[in-house]
């Protein structure tokens, strides 16, 4: 290993840190006098001085932490400086940005107690109590505290240490606090604290508080604010993943002798390259605890979980040696290997996974391959408007179901439990708002992207805007959408990270380029059905891997995992029913009724009727694949219930919790893991290729055509084709980004949604729905939602809500070689959610709105400012035509449910559409035409070709909600 470590002496930014503590009489953990620790390695963590003690108190203070149980309350406390404090001379400290949190003396008799996000946390009666953890030979060592108040190092006798000798702080953090409590916290989010509750998390060294910070400080919304404030930085600056390559090389450097005798990897290693995520993957790795590979759990874990019997699950493969690989195989299939091992690292990957993979790769290139012979722009953007009802419906599906739904759903249920199954809910609502209300207005009207409609309806400017709008979020959205399978592979395969990312923009880009959309959504239908197929199989073998339905429920049960419901009506709750059902609506909204990578899919129908349809078929099939994911996540957490991957350093990310459990589970069997591999690459190929064509499509036609009027059809064609592989490699460019997003990409990617995509959905939305509303109300109202929702996400960047998941089990971690050494109690960390409502010491304020919230926010927002603008401005006085639609008039005047639109058929006169071109195009203006010299030029106009496949037959102008009560 070449990694970081901590020097002999030095407790500090090497790494190494000593946490302290204190008591009610001062003493603290390191002092001049002493303490220190060291291991075999002679390291030690603190220096004559005393000890390093992080801190992190800000001026007014301390800190405030809190916690919250399932109501939702929270408790915090806070102190100010007349309270404060944690520190005395000798040291220590406490609280940092992620939010933390410590008592002070008056929160101590009430037993405040902490929880932080990420999670565990220990207590005792007296006190002290010091978690320890592991130190650069990967020994661990765990300590825990008894009534009488054990512990860890100083005069006063705390300390901690393990067989090896190893102290209590070391670089992966360590924790400890008595009565007066400090306390600390690392990266693995360990911490302690006892009855009387202080608690201060305190902080490691830099490494550390980098990654903590990011983990927690930055998750959801902030990470992507983050991501997008910091892009023109972040472009210049040294980039992190050319770090990760050099790091995984040093560690995989088969020919150091220093590594081992025989060239081959390390145990701890190995394990740290085929379980620890990609090394400096993230700006802040630091080096995993090369834990050994787990035993079967002691019987006294099974009983503290709910009396279940322990699992006997086999010991964790570790990555085979190069050399080991070789000998076993034919010739053929080592010098494969070989050269496959040298590119990757190591190969956990059995020659049938290959096959499997290699496979749905070859599938995808030769549709693109069969589809080359798309023309002009309508082609490759429209299909021509010939798509029938099957590659629609699994292409609506697919566009929007990538890696990340399938990583991130099954990390949200296993930290907060399944109550994200009530998103499902929200599809019953969004998906026929879909299909009856924004679809079928933007079918109607022929246009060519859903921004199109826009200009329409409101003006040249509204369209421009909306379409950077539109290319800013689906590029973010893209860059972490092949992000996502690159941690996977990384942790499956071994394949390098930077080496998947270029691997899947590349394949995606070939065929979208090639084949168009027809290509995409023939291949979004093959890759659908292997990603349903493949996810289900496997968490169906999952399950009964860990012990059948039954258990995995049980155990989530005893867990608090299942949770479904939580009617807390707080919008600030990230999670609760309402959230999930409401909030879920809207940005399901953002998704099916004001994207342009699914609404193409709908102008690329035969009829509207296939459209709907579609929609409709695609709902329940959604659903499903959410209960699936939902129950994967209670799976993961079945398997995982006594020792958190995080907490163990097995993983450095929560997206890789499912990687990991195939890894556990099936590393073993040949084609187990090429099957998850081919379904996580997949619905990645598939979610890519559609945002690229859908981008090349905005980029063309939104964007360049209204510059450049006279691109001849043929021209067009080509100029889509170069659009798509210079946005699809743009992509994997700002793919390298997504590499800083600490937080799930589940939740980045939603905050995304809400954050960028909910403006979108509000002015599509003033279009529709608003018949007063005029252009400048439209721009206003865009405007104007997208200042809120990123107004709300920065202060929730700047003062972050508290984490809210539930307890992750660490009873099951252990150090050393032997199941016995199993050291701390379930006990300690069951009582998360006990939390006390006198010590919500801080209202929550308004800006911690829960994500799912931005997108209603924003409707909220555009629907007041468009209203008000459009009225100082006289309103919308155009009439409906084919260039300025008209919204949905009935929809207000008749106050019924709205069941499904129709045309309202005697008020407006008919003309073929397709004969009109927008005036638009060549002016820039919105015509004002008059209904009535419509209908009379209409009479003059021919009827279109029948031959000609993207003449409309004869259809209304405009479109009007009929609505009709059931
Ligand atoms: O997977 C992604 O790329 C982003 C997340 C998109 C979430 C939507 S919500 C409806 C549908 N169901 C899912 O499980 N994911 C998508």
């Amino acid at each position: 290993g070449k990694q970081p470590h901590s020097e002999p002496g030095c407790a500090n930014e090497t790494g190494v840190e000593s946490v302290e503590s204190q008591n009610e009489t001062g003493v603290e953990s390191q002092n001049e006098t002493g303490v220190e620790s060291q291991n075999e390695t002679g390291v030690e963590s603190q220096n004559e001085t005393g000890v390093e003690s992080v801190e992190s108190q800000n001026e007014t203070g301390v800190e405030s932490v809190e916690s919250q149980n399932e109501t939702g309350v929270k408790s915090v406390e806070s102190q100010n400086e007349t309270e404060v404090e944690s520190q005395n001379e000798t040291g220590v400290e406490s609280q940092n940005e992620t939010g933390v949190e410590s008592q002070n003396e008056t929160g101590n008799e009430t037993g405040v107690e902490s929880k932080n996000k990420t999670g565990v946390e220990s207590q005792n009666e007296t006190g002290v109590e010091s978690v320890e953890s592991q130190n650069e030979t990967g020994v661990e060592s765990v300590e825990s505290q008894n009534e009488t108040g054990v512990e860890s190092q100083n005069e006063t006798g705390v300390e901690s240490q393990n067989e090896t000798g190893v102290e209590s702080q070391n670089e992966t953090g360590v924790e400890s606090q008595n009565e007066t409590g400090v306390e600390s916290k690392n990266k693995t989010g360990v911490e302690s604290q006892n009855e009387t509750g202080v608690k201060s998390v305190e902080s490691q060294n830099e490494t550390e508080q980098n990654l903590g910070r990011r983990r927690e400080g930055f998750a959801g919304p902030r990470g992507l604010l983050l991501l997008l404030l910091l892009l023109p930085l972040l472009a210049l600056a040294d980039r992190p993943w050319v770090q990760t390559a050099v790091d995984m090389d040093n560690n995989i450097d088969y020919d150091d002798d220093s590594d081992s005798a025989d060239g081959s990897l390390r145990r701890d290693e190995a394990t740290a390259v085929s379980f620890g995520g990609p090394r400096g993957l993230v700006v802040a790795w630091v080096e995993p605890p090369a834990l050994p590979p787990r035993l079967p759990k002691p019987a006294s874990t099974a009983a503290a979980i709910g009396k279940l019997p322990a699992l006997g699950l086999p010991p964790l493969p570790l990555a085979p040696s190069p050399s080991s690989n070789v000998t076993s195989e034919s010739t053929f299939t080592s010098m494969l290997l070989f050269s496959l091992t040298s590119i990757m690292g190591t190969v956990v990957f059995h020659w049938l996974d290959y096959l499997i993979f290699a496979l749905v790769l070859l599938i995808s290139a030769s549709i693109g391959i069969a589809y080359h012979r798309q023309r002009s722009s309508k082609d490759m953007f429209l299909g021509s408007r010939q798509m029938t009802l099957m590659p629609v419906t699994f292409s609506v599906m697919a566009s929007f179901i990538s890696a990340i739904s399938i990583l991130g759903t099954t990390a949200e249920v296993y930290q907060s439990g399944v109550q994200y199954i009530i998103l499902g809910f929200s599809y019953f609502l969004a998906f026929p708002i879909t299909a009856e209300v924004y679809m079928p207005v933007l079918y109607r009207n022929r246009v060519l992207t859903a921004q199109h409609y826009l200009e329409l309806r409101f003006s040249s400017a509204v369209r421009t805007a909306a379409s950077i709008v539109f290319c800013i979020q689906m590029f973010f959205y893209q860059s972490v959408v092949l992000y996502a399978p690159a941690i996977t592979f990384q942790q499956v395969t071994g394949l390098s990270f930077p080496l998947t990312m270029v691997l899947t923009g590349v394949v995606c880009t070939f065929y979208t380029a090639l084949g168009g959309i027809k290509a995409v959504m023939w291949t979004d239908l093959v890759q659908m059905i292997i990603v349903f197929v493949a996810f289900c199989t496997l968490v169906v073998i999952a399950t009964m891997e860990v012990g059948g339905f039954q258990r995995v429920f049980e155990m989530a049960a005893a867990g608090d995992r299942l949770n479904f419901f939580n009617f807390n009506p707080d919008p600030t709750v990230r999670h609760s029913f309402w959230t999930l059902l409401f909030g879920g609506t809207g940005m399901c909204l953002t998704i099916y009724s004001a994207n342009q990578a699914q609404l193409q899919r709908y102008l690329s129908c035969s009829t509207e009727s296939v459209a709907r349809r579609a929609i409709y078929l695609q709902m329940p099939l959604t659903f499903l694949f959410l209960c699936f994911l939902c129950l994967a996540g209670l799976v993961i957490y079945a398997f995982y219930s006594d020792c958190d991957p995080l907490l163990s350093g097995d993983i450095v990310k929560r997206d890789q919790l499912l990687p990991a459990l195939v890894v556990r589970l099936f590393s073993a069997r040949p084609g187990v893991t090429g099957l998850f591999v081919s379904c996580i690459f997949s619905a990645s190929l598939s979610t890519v290729s559609s945002g690229i064509n859908s981008l090349s499509s905005v980029v063309l036609e939104d964007l360049i055509k209204p510059w450049q009027p006279n691109l001849t059809e043929r021209a067009a064609g080509w100029a889509a084709r170069v659009l798509a592989v210079v946005l699809g490699l743009s992509t994997v460019g700002i793919g390298f980004l997504a590499t800083n997003l600490p937080a799930t990409v589940l939740q980045i990617v939603l905050s995304l949604f809400g954050i960028v995509g909910g403006p979108l959905l509000a002015v599509f939305s003033l279009g529709i729905l608003v018949p007063w509303c005029n252009r400048y109300g439209a721009l206003t109202g865009l405007l104007s939602s997208l200042a809120t929702t990123l107004g709300f996400s920065i202060a929730a960047l700047i003062d972050p809500p508290p984490p809210d998941h539930r307890v992750f089990g660490t009873e099951g971690c252990y150090n050393g070689t032997d199941a016995s050494n199993y050291t701390i109690s379930t006990e300690n960390y069951s009582n998360w959610t006990v939390t006390t409502a006198s010590l919500v010491a801080r209202q929550r304020p308004v800006h911690w709105l829960s994500y799912l919230y931005y997108t209603p926010l924003a409707l909220l927002v555009a629907m007041a400012t468009g209203l008000a603008v459009s009225a100082l401005t006289g309103f919308n006085r155009a009439k409906p035509t084919r260039a300025a639609p008209a919204p949905n008039r009935k929809l207000w005047v008749n106050s019924s449910m709205v069941i499904r639109s129709c045309l309202s058929q005697k008020e407006l006169p008919r003309r073929p559409i397709a004969q009109t071109a927008p005036p638009t195009a060549a002016t820039g203006r919105i015509p004002t035409r008059s209904v009535t010299t419509l209908a009379r030029n209409e009479k003059k106009n021919k009827q279109p070709k029948a031959a000609d496949p993207i003449a409309p037959r004869d259809e209304p102008i405009g479109v009007v909600i009929c609505l009709k009560a059931t």
